[in-house]
């Protein structure tokens, strides 16, 4: 493909996502992947230049844009050796017009940069949200030691701060590794594993974890537990959780249940389990602000009555988990989002329902305390961000 066709596929690309993000359609992953299957002309080397445009367009327009040409033209802004591809060739864009509309370059829109402020993050943590993240692997400990499969990823580098996590390139293909096929490891972020550890799950232990979706945190888990103790795994999406199981089976853990929600019948699927629980695990459902390195589309996507239906649904599940976890057992809240809205914020509402409660700061190897919990930035940390707290009861 010529350079100029290529923009032009980029432009038509981000057409299909900004609609996609305006009406809750598909991510942008699955539209490029779907897409390049329907255009076998296009070679390896053109799908990597397709996607990276995109990519570096969605990156640097903060708002969604209105159409995928205005987008394109605002990294022509930045970029202006792109201009050369508008030359109105057959399969290239039109001509730049004088007065054409371009996209506003940014973090995101306007009333989120300002909730990302009063949440605590200057310009340079904002900045950062946005950065290209590292490709981080949890090793499972049911299937054997970091130090044995470091010498199996070449690339790999151990974090000092999670003591199961190796750190490789960006694009490395790891889901090609033998090792990989055999449950020896799993794709997830240092900070996800990190806050799944510090949940502090241990072997014989009664978990219930309520958010499971695929059991990224399920499986870590049922690592630290030794494969000893029992998970309920609970969804409301079918398709997620459906996925729990062969992962499981591939990691060699045999504890994990999964139970299907529906959505504001949850008592009826939890019978039995009121008081019952040594841990409750809340990864809620968010606006993902801080995997916005991995997901950059979902800035267009969030809007204020979005977020607000978010933070009624984690009050929610905080409210459902409380009546799971026995005396002296432990509620752990995660967000992947640093937002305070749906972090701190939700911890003081729920302190302030539950006085009785005792608030622990999770004990971390990194982190900042924001409000009653730890939150992890990848500015600080260099890790995804999220915010963790956790509430015993009495
Ligand atoms: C952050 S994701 C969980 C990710 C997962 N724990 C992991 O580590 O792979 C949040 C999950 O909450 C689920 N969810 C949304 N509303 C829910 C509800 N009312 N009850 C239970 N799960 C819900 C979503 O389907 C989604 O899978």
């Amino acid at each position: 493909m010529t350079p100029a066709a290529r923009i032009q596929s980029a432009i038509e690309l981000l057409d299909a996502i900004i609609v996609a993000a305006r009406d809750g359609g598909a991510a942008a992953d699955t539209i490029i992947a779907r897409w390049f299957a329907g255009r076998r002309y296009a070679g390896s080397k053109d799908r990597r230049a397709i996607r990276e445009l995109v990519y570096d367009v969605i990156r640097l327009c903060g708002e969604r844009p209105e159409t995928g040409r205005a987008a394109m033209l605002a990294l022509v802004r930045e970029r202006p050796e792109l201009a050369e591809g508008f030359d109105g060739s057959g399969y290239g864009p039109a001509q730049i017009g004088e007065d054409e509309p371009v996209a506003s370059a940014g973090v995101a829109p306007k009333w989120l940069i300002e909730s990302l402020a009063a949440s605590g993050l200057d310009d340079a943590q904002q900045a950062a949200l946005l950065e290209r993240a590292p490709l981080d692997i949890r090793v499972n400990r049911l299937k054997g030691e970091r130090e044995h499969l470091i010498h199996e990823l070449p690339d790999a580098r151990p974090l000092e701060f999670a003591p199961d996590a190796l750190r490789l390139p960006p694009d490395t293909r790891v889901d090609q590794a033998p090792h990989y096929r055999d449950g020896w490891f799993e794709v997830q972020d240092a900070g996800s594993q990190i806050v799944s550890l510090a949940a502090g799950a241990a072997p014989g232990m009664q978990v219930i974890d309520l958010c499971a979706g695929g059991g990224g945190k399920t499986l870590a888990l049922a690592a630290a537990m030794g494969n000893h103790g029992n998970i309920l795994a609970c969804d409301v999406d079918r398709g997620r959780l459906s996925r729990l199981t062969p992962r499981a089976e591939r990691a060699g853990v045999s504890i994990a249940e999964t139970r299907l929600f529906d959505p504001g019948r949850e008592h009826e699927a939890l019978d039995g389990w009121a008081d019952r629980a040594d841990l409750v695990l809340i990864d809620a459902p968010c606006s993902g602000t801080g995997t916005w390195r991995r997901n950059p589309e979902a800035r267009w996507r969030l809007t204020p009555q979005r977020l607000e239906k978010l933070t009624q649904t984690q009050a929610h599940l905080l409210s459902l988990g409380a009546g799971l976890v026995r005396p002296g057992g432990a509620l752990v809240y995660i967000v992947c989002s640093l937002l305070d809205a749906e972090g701190a914020d939700q911890i003081a509402a729920f302190h302030a329902a539950h006085p009785e409660w005792r608030i622990e700061r999770p004990g971390l190897p990194i982190g900042d305390p924001r409000g009653e919990g730890v939150r992890l930035t990848p500015l600080s940390h260099s890790t995804d961000g999220f915010f963790v707290a956790m509430m015993r009861r009495p």
